[in-house]
């Protein structure tokens, strides 16, 4: 039997005894029990712990949006309100022990939120279930990181360094620098600027410390030393963040208006619903989802089924998620909506859809 049954069991358990003189004894008996197998579960040393058992989630949906936070700022009462699953909250830490996954349906599109448990410092090197709950994130799409509002700015870097500290890089995107390791010919290093932060001694004292003596370096743009790392190290994982700051029922109207003015930040009340509609928009964005409408010749288009599309997408992209041989039939498309001059435009394969565009394909 794995420890998540034997906690749920007793936990059933515990609700189903009455509290009286009688079964006091029992019931301490059982919270002790209970007690032991959570902490063997947040153990960094712990079996149960370094098993991930809890977390395998199959990915679903459109995008996967993965809640990370401290315990008890409210990560499970987000995911009560947003989707139709339900996951324990409570005001006592770590309630939440594995990765519960529901479903939040937007603009047509329907986005896996994976409520986690709570993380603290040192998550990154095992302690509570951290590296699970790291593990989980490096799948997502965009992360919720959930801030407690009444609590100092302190908790944001916290966690923000525990994840840079395994390689997950939020809000950036991948240094601009060519590295290409070569068989001989020594180091070839070349800008196309000045650089600031990083220079050629340094590029290669760095390369040594790989023990690469031979590559082709090119900075595409003033980089830092540690963003060469990440390049050689070229494992890291780039990724959109929303700062989600709960509980704005409990600070002033000057403090929230500071909050939500910093970038990336959205202030929610999960308890008191307020601002989550705008939570959804922001969080649409950070996905960079399009919803694009199919029409047929003669007829109107059909707004109850949309497709859900990355930004940038191309018609040529659209017909391959509309059918696989699509794209060899093609002879042009008509296109409605504001990514065209005329409404509608006659388009080639590689014009760019705009959200709630609508599309007609013509065939050969
Ligand atoms: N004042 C206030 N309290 C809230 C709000 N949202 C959640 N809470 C409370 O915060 C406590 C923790 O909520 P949870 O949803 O269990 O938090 P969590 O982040 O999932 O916690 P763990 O699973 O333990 O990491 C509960 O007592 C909630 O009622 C809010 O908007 N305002
Ligand atoms: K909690
Ligand atoms: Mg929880």
């Amino acid at each position: 039997m794995g420890i998540l049954e034997k906690i749920s069991d007793i936990e059933k358990e515990i609700n189903k005894t009455q509290k009286n003189k009688a079964t006091e004894y029992h019931l301490g008996l059982l919270k002790a029990k209970l007690a032991k197998y959570r902490s063997q579960l947040l153990e960094p040393t712990g079996k149960a712990g370094a098993k991930g058992e809890g977390f395998d989630v199959m990915k679903s949906g459109d995008a996967r949006v993965a809640l990370i936070g401290f315990p008890s700022v409210g990560k499970s009462t987000l995911l009560n309100t947003l989707t139709t699953t339900h996951s324990e909250s409570a005001g006592y830490e770590f309630t939440t022990l594995t990765c519960i996954p529901g479903v939040i349906e937007y603009n047509g599109a329907n986005i896996q939120l994976l409520d986690l448990p709570g993380i603290i410092e040192g998550a990154a090197q095992g302690k509570g279930r951290g590296r699970q709950v790291i593990a989980v994130a490096r799948t997502a799409d965009t992360v919720i990181i959930m801030l407690d509002a009444t609590k100092s700015d302190k908790q944001r870097e916290l966690l923000e360094k525990e994840l840079e500290s395994v390689g997950i890089r939020l809000n950036k995107r991948k240094p601009n620098i060519y590295f290409k390791q070569k068989k001989g010919g020594g180091l070839a290093f070349n800008s196309t600027l000045t650089l600031t932060k990083c220079n050629e001694k340094l590029v290669q004292l760095i390369l040594h410390e790989y023990k690469i003596f031979n590559a082709e370096v090119l900075f595409r743009e003033d980089c830092t030393a540690d963003e060469l790392i990440d390049v050689i190290e070229d494992n890291r994982v780039y990724m959109n963040c929303l700062y989600v700051y709960n509980k704005i029922d409990q600070i002033s109207i000057e403090e929230i208006d500071r909050i939500a003015r910093q970038p990336h930040s959205v202030v929610v009340s999960c308890n008191m619903q307020l601002n989550l509609d705008y939570l959804l928009e922001r969080l649409w964005e950070e996905l960079a989802l399009v919803r694009v409408f199919t029409k047929k010749r003669g007829s109107r288009p059909d707004f109850e089924d949309g497709l859900v599309m990355r930004r940038g997408c191309t018609v040529e992209h659209v017909c391959h998620s509309i059918h696989r041989t699509l794209v060899a039939d093609f002879k042009y498309a008509l296109v409605w909506g504001t990514s065209t001059k005329y409404n509608p435009q006659r388009v080639g394969l590689s014009h760019l859809m705009n959200h709630d565009d609508v599309i007609q394909v013509v065939k050969k």
